[in-house]
């Protein structure tokens, strides 16, 4: 089944980094499936640029490869294929040389007010700068060109700080789009339409009513060929800071006054401002997998038996403010687990006052769970009665709705989230991407847990790959009487 789209304008893309990891595996395989699905439009054009020597054709065949390797047969439409590859162009350029930017100039031609015109920065981060002076130096983005930076968006702070400087002496902040895959994923997306679309659950959604909120990002990989990044990096900085917190915003915001992106944004940067400060000893678990059967350890993996750094994070925090007051927020994530699942529960307080004291069975606490990946929908864990003449026993039983199976009869393909996000670029909705403000405010909480963890210089509890992570994680909750839910594709 094909979802419905608007199409957008024809546009022009640069893309750099074309040749890169992400691009192939991403960037590429999106605007394919935009196209196939009538949104890009053929007259649209796609110039990718990295240091590589090749022209337009070359860059036609690696993209065709990329289109073959990561997109799923089923989806590889010739035609589509075909129309798709003729939108791409190839420019050779290392970002550092300036004569190099004239080729690109010469291709782009002057900036057209009806076309709107996209830079994608899928380099390291080290080339923001760089790329963004170049830019605007040769009138290549005229009065609306947009950037699009790709994360780490700085490992601290300060460091976050000086890249939203340098972007912001070129770019405003408005043409500047900061990605965050997370916020394109359709569940995440979802969790706005169920909280401000339905008024069942915004009377509820409070610390009146909620226990507790239990965010968890497992997945089954290790670091793979990444573990030069990773391992400076670590799973607080790589996924904590960014797409956790982003999840937590996106639960515990107050109803933006419209869609529009600085309201939505305003929004999460109040609760990341009322995040209280966490005692990195007590509310925080690193933890680091070791090896299991025919699976390297993560030290193996980045080739250090040294390495100090995280794989895995648990953490206990709280949102000061008078909605969220004394309600635990649990995040969890981690690499190597049992399973790859990413979801939010949200679990509320029993009842007031229970009728049943008497009964048989078992009662469980209403648990709101949506399931961002795999199988993204959302359950709603009841009591019920359970069937039969046996008198009154309860049975927890769960409400489950499978959005694939609900709203696409079981054949609608949830799109990946770089297809929304590069199509918001293009129609100028920075709704689902972060602003500076946003970043740093999450910088500012995490900065803090980092620096303690460096200071006490502990190596991180080891787990085993295929578990829930290690013991000190599940003891966060026990502590306050509560349990995680289990890790289960
Ligand atoms: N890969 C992923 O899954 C994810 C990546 N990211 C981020 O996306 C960005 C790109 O990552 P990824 O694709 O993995 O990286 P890769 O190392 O795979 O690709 C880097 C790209 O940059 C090009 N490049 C390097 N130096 C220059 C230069 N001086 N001038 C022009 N082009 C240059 C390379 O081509 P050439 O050598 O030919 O110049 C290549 O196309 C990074 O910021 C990364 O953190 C974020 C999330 C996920
Ligand atoms: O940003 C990142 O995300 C991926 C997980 O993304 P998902 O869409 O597959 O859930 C993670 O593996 C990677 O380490 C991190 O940089």
């Amino acid at each position: 089944m094909v979802a419905r789209v608007v199409p957008v304008a024809p546009f022009d893309l640069v893309v750099f980094g074309a040749t890169g990891d992400l691009a192939r595996r991403k960037l590429l395989p999106a605007l394919y499936h935009r196209l196939h699905d009538g949104q890009m439009p053929i007259e649209a054009r796609v110039i990718g640029a990295a240091r590589a020597q090749m022209d337009a054709e070359g860059f036609r065949r690696l993209a065709a490869e990329a289109l073959d390797e990561f997109v799923a047969p089923a989806d590889l439409d010739p035609d589509s294929r075909r129309r798709f590859l003729a939108t791409l162009d190839y420019v050779p350029l290392d970002v550092t040389k300036d004569d190099d930017w004239q080729a690109l100039a010469d291709t782009l031609g002057a900036p057209d007010p009806e076309r709107p015109r996209a830079f994608y920065l899928s380099v390291a981060p080290r080339f923001f700068g760089v790329i963004a002076e170049r830019i605007a130096a040769a009138g290549l983005a005229g009065a609306h060109g947009r950037i699009v930076v790709e994360k780490p968006f700085g490992h601290d702070l300060p460091s976050a700080r000086a890249l939203n400087q340098s972007l912001a002496r070129h770019f405003d902040e408005g043409r500047i789009y900061r990605i965050d895959h997370y916020l394109g994923k359709e569940t995440v997306q979802n969790l706005m339409a169920l909280r401000f679309a339905n008024a069942l659950f915004e009377p509820l959604w409070n610390a009146h009513h909620v226990d507790h909120v239990q965010i968890t990002v497992a997945e089954t990989v290790g670091v793979g060929g990444r573990g030069p990044y990773y391992d400076g990096v670590g799973a607080m900085r790589d996924m904590v800071q960014n797409h956790l917190l982003q999840l937590l915003c996106l639960t515990a915001m107050e109803p933006p006054a419209r869609l529009r992106p600085d309201d939505v944004r305003d929004e999460k940067l109040k609760v990341l401002r009322a995040l209280a400060p966490v005692d990195a000893a007590r509310d925080v678990v690193r933890g680091q997998y070791g090896a299991g059967p025919g699976v390297a350890s993560y030290a193996d993996d980045v080739g250090d038996a040294d390495t100090r750094t995280e794989s895995f994070v648990a953490l206990r925090a709280h949102v000061e403010n008078w909605r969220w007051s004394g309600v635990p927020f649990y995040l969890r994530t981690g690499k190597r687990l049992r399973a790859r699942m990413s979801e939010i529960a949200v679990a509320f307080k029993d009842p007031p006052h229970s009728i049943f004291a008497g009964a048989g069975g078992r009662a469980g606490a209403n648990v709101l769970a949506i399931r961002l990946q795999p199988d993204e929908g959302i359950t709603l864990s009841m009591t019920v009665k359970d069937p039969g003449p046996g008198g009154m026993r309860l049975t927890p039983a769960e409400l489950d709705m499978t959005f694939a199976e609900q709203l696409g009869g079981g054949g609608l393909r949830m799109p990946d989230a770089y297809e929304r996000l590069v199509m918001d670029v293009i129609r100028g909705d920075q709704t689902l991407f972060m602003r500076g403000d946003e970043v740093e405010a999450a910088w500012r909480w995490v900065d803090p847990i980092i620096a303690a963890w460096e200071e006490r210089g502990e190596r991180p509890a080891l787990y085993d790959p295929g578990s829930s992570g290690p013991e000190d994680a599940l003891m966060l909750m026990h502590r306050d009487g509560r349990r995680w839910r289990e890790i289960s594709a």
